[in-house]
This record gives structure tokens, C-alpha cells and sequence, in this order.
């Protein structure tokens, strides 16, 4: 085939070489002196490559916390910058997880940061908040579509807080019954059942974040129907250091699994840099033998 080609069908072919196991590049300060690095921006930037280098040998996907590096400043951002576009370079699909989220023109400009095509921080997807309601990041939806990103819409997240709002039950809009999380869900579905050439993809390029420590029956998410066409890419933090266990994977996502991505930061990122090849290596099995 010939052409650019869907985030959604690029995560379908990372998926199939290799394998469904993301590693959030997380350097929190904890982990820096743990790595021998120090807190700031050289060492983000070490610490960061070290995990890139590793990673690119023994998974496909890698998910870098933006928070870590404004810590640091315009220089944290070079660092960021450098580490994306090696990251990429290595064939290795980013997530950027910036988990903005505005209105209008002020959103489409945090589009064009994180997804436009020879932006300094161009990353393949990036994480987004609709809680400004899914219409709020329509033009986002608009142009990582044209430009092949990807993006993945917060809807039923792994921290504890967010059951309140997260499973709350709207009053108005045609989705009036559903929990805000499953509003978010279904509207991303439709929006990728939407797209002109929906039929020949294997996954959209919108997917929803729903964490593996959440009980997604209670937010009103649905993981036994029939999976959608294009399937849902789901990003799946909460595994490892937020305590879900890898053996409930399928109890957890259900019909989803096919689009879920396993993504782990601490638990890996603990091996410090000696083990840290050795710890991908490792935990990708684990990941490909539970959602097997
Ligand atoms: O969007 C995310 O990646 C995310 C969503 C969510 O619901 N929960 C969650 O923990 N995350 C992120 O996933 C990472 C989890 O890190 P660990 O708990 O160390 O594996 C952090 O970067 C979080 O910001």
C-alpha cells in the first residue's frame, strides 16, 4: 500500500511486529537519582534517550508525560523535542500524554503543537481532555485526521477521584442516560465510524483512555459487545505500579482487548538503566501472553 497511512492502521502494524506494551517515559525526580541523573533537564533528556534506545529494541510504542519536562523549562522542552524525534527516527509510534484539552482556536493550537507535521514537538498522538464537551475538540478531531494522528480522549481514567465526574449521568444532549465517560466513548466511536474510508481500517485513529484499575462496568462502558468497526484503540494506563494485575486483562477490557494498549511507566522505569532493556523485554511477554 502506498501513501501515508492512519494512526489507527500504523498502531494495527505495531500491534502485529511488536506487540501492544507502551512505556511512559516518566522521569520523576525519584527515578532520576535513581538513575544516576540529575534533576534537570540534561537529565530528563539522559534519562529519556536511555528509555527510547531501550524501548525500540523490545516494543513498539512509548508515551512520554509532558509534566516531567516543563518542570524543567524551555530547556525541559528541548529535551522533549530531542527525545521525540529519536524516538520516531527509531520507528518507535509517541504518544504524547499532554492530556490538553480547551476551546476552539485555543485547542486547535495545542493540535498543531503536539500533531502537526514538522512541528518541533511532532508526535504520532497525543492525550486530550473533552470535558468541555467532545465538541470542544472538534477541530483537533478534524486535523489529526488529515495529518494521520492519532488522539486518545480521557473517558474513564485510573485515578480515584475521577469516578465522581467520570460516571456522573448527563441530563441533556443526545446522549442524555449515558455516564459521561460512555457519552465520550460512543462519540469517539462515531466519529471514527464516520471517516470516508472507515471500512478498510482496522482501528480508528481516535481512541479513549480507560484505566485498568477502573471498574469500567460502574462508568458505564460496554466490553461485551460485539467490537466496533474500526475497532477502539484503547490507551491502558493503571497496570504495574497502580496495582492492575496483567492476569485480569481480560476480565478488565473484554471485547476491547484487541485495541488495548498496556501502558506502564514505574514499573518498568524501576529497573533503573542497567535493567531497564531487560525489564521491557520481559514485560512485553508478559503483556502479549495476558492479551493473547
Ligand atoms: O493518559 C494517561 O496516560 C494516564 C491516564 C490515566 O487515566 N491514568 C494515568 O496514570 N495516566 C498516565 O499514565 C502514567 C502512569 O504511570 P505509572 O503509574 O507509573 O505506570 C502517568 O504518566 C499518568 O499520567
Amino acid at each position: 500500500m502506498s501513501g501515508p497511512t492512519s494512526f489507527g492502521d500504523r498502531l494495527d502494524a505495531v500491534f502485529a511486529t511488536r506487540g501492544r506494551l507502551c512505556v511512559g517515559i516518566d522521569p520523576h525526580a525519584s527515578l532520576l537519582s535513581e538513575w544516576g541523573q540529575s534533576d534537570s533537564a540534561e537529565g530528563v533528556r539522559e534519562f529519556g534517550l536511555r528509555v527510547v534506545e531501550a524501548a525500540a529494541n523490545h516494543t513498539g510504542i512509548v508515551k512520554p508525560q509532558v509534566a516531567f519536562f516543563e518542570r524543567h523549562g524551555a530547556a525541559g522542552y528541548a529535551a522533549l523535542e530531542r527525545i521525540i524525534r529519536e524516538a520516531r527516527a527509531a520507528g518507535l509510534l509517541v504518544i504524547a500524554d499532554v492530556k490538553r484539552g480547551d476551546i476552539g482556536s485555543s485547542v486547535e493550537a495545542y493540535g498543531e503543537a503536539w500533531l502537526r507535521p514538522g512541528s518541533p514537538l511532532e508526535a504520532d498522538a497525543m492525550t486530550i481532555s473533552a470535558y468541555q464537551g467532545l465538541g470542544s475538540i472538534e477541530s483537533v478531531l478534524v486535523a489529526a485526521e488529515s495529518a494521520n494522528k492519532g488522539l486518545f480522549v480521557l473517558a474513564a481514567t485510573s485515578n480515584p477521584e475521577a469516578a465522581a465526574i467520570q460516571r456522573a449521568v448527563l441530563q441533556q444532549s443526545s446522549r442524555a442516560g449515558s455516564t459521561v465517560a460512555q457519552a465520550i466513548t460512543s462519540g469517539v466511536i462515531a466519529w471514527n465510524e464516520g471517516r470516508a474510508d472507515a471500512a478498510t481500517r482496522s482501528f480508528g485513529s481516535v481512541g479513549v483512555v480507560l484505566g485498568a484499575t477502573n471498574e469500567l462496568s460502574l462508568a458505564g462502558i460496554d466490553t461485551e459487545s460485539e467490537p466496533s468497526r474500526p475497532g477502539l484503540p484503547v490507551l491502558a494506563p493503571g497496570f504495574g505500579y497502580q496495582g492492575a494485575e496483567l492476569s485480569d486483562f481480560r476480565r478488565i477490557y473484554g471485547a476491547l482487548g484487541p485495541g488495548v494498549i498496556v501502558s506502564e511507566s514505574r514499573s518498568i522505569l524501576g529497573a533503573g538503566p542497567d535493567g531497564i532493556a531487560d525489564a521491557i523485554a520481559r514485560r512485553a511477554d508478559e503483556v502479549g501472553a495476558a492479551s493473547a
